[in-house]
């Protein structure tokens, strides 16, 4: 009897609940079809057209509000390799990973119908994705399921077990009433370090072959043969992600994830962190802005379950007791020699505790997701649905605010002036340095720091006051490790209409909450201004810090451009008065979107 495995957000064959069940009941299934289905509402297909003349029966893949790509050229590279990687692993295993176009309940019927698949299914199987477009999908498939087969197929989805606790950890509350202030969540599970189950060891040899006949992908798609060909058919049709002109790549401006999709490079990247020490040096470098190591830049890898947050849990508990790296069966054979590592063999550290820490916030967005569903998308946010839960621990003045606050002020595009306030914000053109740079960044390398989220999330929100959703879309399209529940959940966050107590919590001055200056901000992380001037082009003749010398000026020109006009007014250097003239003729520059005064302490 055959088996229909189909693959979505967890993309790996080690400590996978499916594969391992598979590994442990070898006899149960003859045949094993293994498939991924690229589905046209979320990534763009029309690359995958068989020629020039064939049109997409689906409308393109685009978000709601803005109208961007769903899935922009840096996440559809990334996912392309992911899945490449496991049909190598799979195929390594006397198995292999079909790949078909198409709305997943239509492709599941087809295959279905088809009359050498007619009897011989005996179950379909998926795991758990809690976002509600993939929950649809789930129901559908059922429905199809149940409707060509009389009920004789089992259509079964599994706990993806992609979090870092287990679902029966979470006894101490009813999972539904996941509490709303993260620090109550993280407090029931202390010391973190002792509740994580260990991920399955089992690893998977060999699975039953493809069943003999499987239908061709059906017209008007092709499936590419090899890696690069997918990737330009993903990639090509949403290179333009409509920003008008392109964005300049600064000589020298290297990314911070240069990093290869699929399972075998995320195991290659966790053992990379361990042996280089960058996991236990973590905690005081978690809020650098350059270069690869200041984080563990596992995200893109997590979101799409190339690895899973107990797998990196196993190798970091692994490297605090002194031993091996684990081995999960991947193709990264390679062990590492770790004995001089820092950290290696003393315990928890800052470095990996903080990590721990990290993926549990990871679990808790998930858990939000779960609760309140779709609100997430709303412009109320968790808050919108909070309001009328009595039980939302917030404090008596929040609820009454909650309660009489109709005022969700922020603008959509509808005005030509919004609109082009959102598009220089897009382009990194506001005039303000940290938040042009990393939106550069964002669009160049389609990564950038938590720091730098969470100011451009503020600065869209709070400062611009335009739709946070609109912010959430963009990062949707661009962000290579987007994922539904960590996006979504911390734009609503930083918006201060997600899960932080302080988020509207206002002060004296309005509903603004905790809101990040960003001035301040790259004062407190680049005070330098190198990561500002490594991604924004128009700074690159602005002297590095080393041949800046003691004399000051230019970091507050890059963190505001305006300053410009007060700082370098009347340079006699031949150098800067060039440099000050090309800046001068930027309507960025002079024309800032917003205008902060702040000066670090101790200076005048
Ligand atoms: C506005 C905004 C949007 C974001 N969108 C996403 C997103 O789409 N996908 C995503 O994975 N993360 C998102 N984050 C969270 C965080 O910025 C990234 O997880 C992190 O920057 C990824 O880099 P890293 O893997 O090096 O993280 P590290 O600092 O090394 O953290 C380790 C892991 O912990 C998890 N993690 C860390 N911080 C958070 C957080 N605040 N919330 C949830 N999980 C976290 C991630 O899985 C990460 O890989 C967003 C944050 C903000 C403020």
């Amino acid at each position: 009897m055959y088996l229909i495995y189909l693959l979505r957000r967890d993309l790996r064959i080690s400590d996978n609940p499916v594969f391992h069940h598979l590994q442990q009941q070898h006899s149960q299934f003859s045949h094993v079809l293994p498939l991924y289905i690229l589905s046209p509402s979320q990534i763009e297909v029309s690359g995958l057209l068989q020629d020039e003349d064939s049109h997409s029966p689906y409308p393109q893949a685009r978000s709601r509000l803005g109208k961007f790509w769903r899935c922009g050229p840096h996440r559809a590279k990334f996912l392309a390799e992911s899945i490449w990687d496991l049909k190598q692993s799979l195929k390594d295993r006397g198995s292999n990973l079909v790949i078909r176009v198409g709305k997943m309940d239509e492709v599941v019927g087809q295959i279905l119908k088809q009359k050498e698949f007619q009897g011989k299914v005996a179950a379909v199987w998926m795991t758990k994705d809690w976002a509600s477009e993939e929950i649809d999908e789930e129901h559908k498939i059922e429905r199809v399921v149940k409707e060509k087969c009389d009920g004789k197929i089992e259509c079964k989805v599994w706990d993806g077990e992609e979090m870092l606790l287990h679902d029966d950890d979470f006894a101490s509350f009813d999972r539904a009433q996941v509490p709303d202030v993260f620090t109550s969540f993280r407090k029931s599970f202390e010391p973190l370090r002792d509740n994580i189950r260990p991920p399955y060891n089992l690893t998977l040899s060999q699975l039953p072959p493809l069943p003999p006949y499987v239908l061709d992908q059906a017209v008007p798609f092709f499936i590419p043969t090899t890696l690069e060909q997918f990737i330009s058919a993903v990639q090509n049709p949403v290179l333009d992600c409509g920003l008008g002109q392109s964005i300049l790549h600064p000589q020298g401006a290297s990314t911070a994830h240069p990093f290869i999709g699929g399972e075998t490079r995320a195991h290659e990247r966790i053992r990379h962190l361990l042996v280089s020490g960058s996991i236990s040096t973590y905690k005081d470098t978690r809020n650098g802005l350059l270069g690869q190591d200041f984080s563990t830049k596992l995200s893109a890898y997590l979101a799409l379950g190339c690895i899973t947050a107990r797998q990196v849990n196993a190798y970091m508990l692994a490297f605090e007791d002194g031993k091996n790296c684990p081995d999960f069966g991947t193709r990264t054979n390679s062990q590492v020699d770790l004995l001089k590592a820092e950290g290696f063999g003393k315990g928890e550290n800052k470095g990996t505790s903080a990590v721990r820490f990290e993926l549990l916030w990871r679990d808790y967005m998930r858990l939000c997701m779960r609760k309140y569903g779709n609100s997430l998308f709303s412009i109320e946010g968790f808050r919108g649905a909070q309001r009328s839960d009595s039980d939302a621990p917030f404090t008596k003045h929040q609820k009454n605010k909650l309660g009489s606050d109709s005022s969700y002020h922020w603008s959509d595009l509808s005005s030509p002036d919004t609109r082009t306030r959102f598009t220089r914000f897009l382009r990194g053109e506001t005039g303000t340095g940290l938040i042009d740079a990393s939106m550069r960044e964002l669009a160049l390398t389609g990564y950038t720091s938590n720091r730098t989220r969470q100011n451009c999330a503020s600065f869209l929100a709070k400062s611009l006051w335009i739709d946070w959703r609109l912010g959430a879309e963009w990062y949707e399209c661009m962000l290579t490790d987007y994922d539904v529940a960590s996006n979504w959940g911390n734009w609503a966050y930083v918006a201060g209409v997600g899960n932080d107590p302080r988020g509207r919590e206002d002060g004296k001055s309005g509903s603004e909450g905790r809101k990040f200056n960003p001035v301040k901000q790259a004062w407190d992380y680049d005070f330098k201004g190198e990561y500002v001037k490594a991604w924004i082009v128009e700074f690159e003749d602005i002297p590095s810090s080393k041949e800046r010398g003691p004399k000051g000026g230019w970091v507050d020109v890059m963190f505001q451009a305006w300053q410009v006009h007060d700082i370098f007014n009347h340079t006699k250097d031949e150098r800067e008065r060039e440099v000050v003239s090309k800046l001068k003729r930027l309507e960025w520059v002079n024309n800032p979107l917003v205008k902060i005064r702040y000066q670090p302490k101790g200076r005048r």
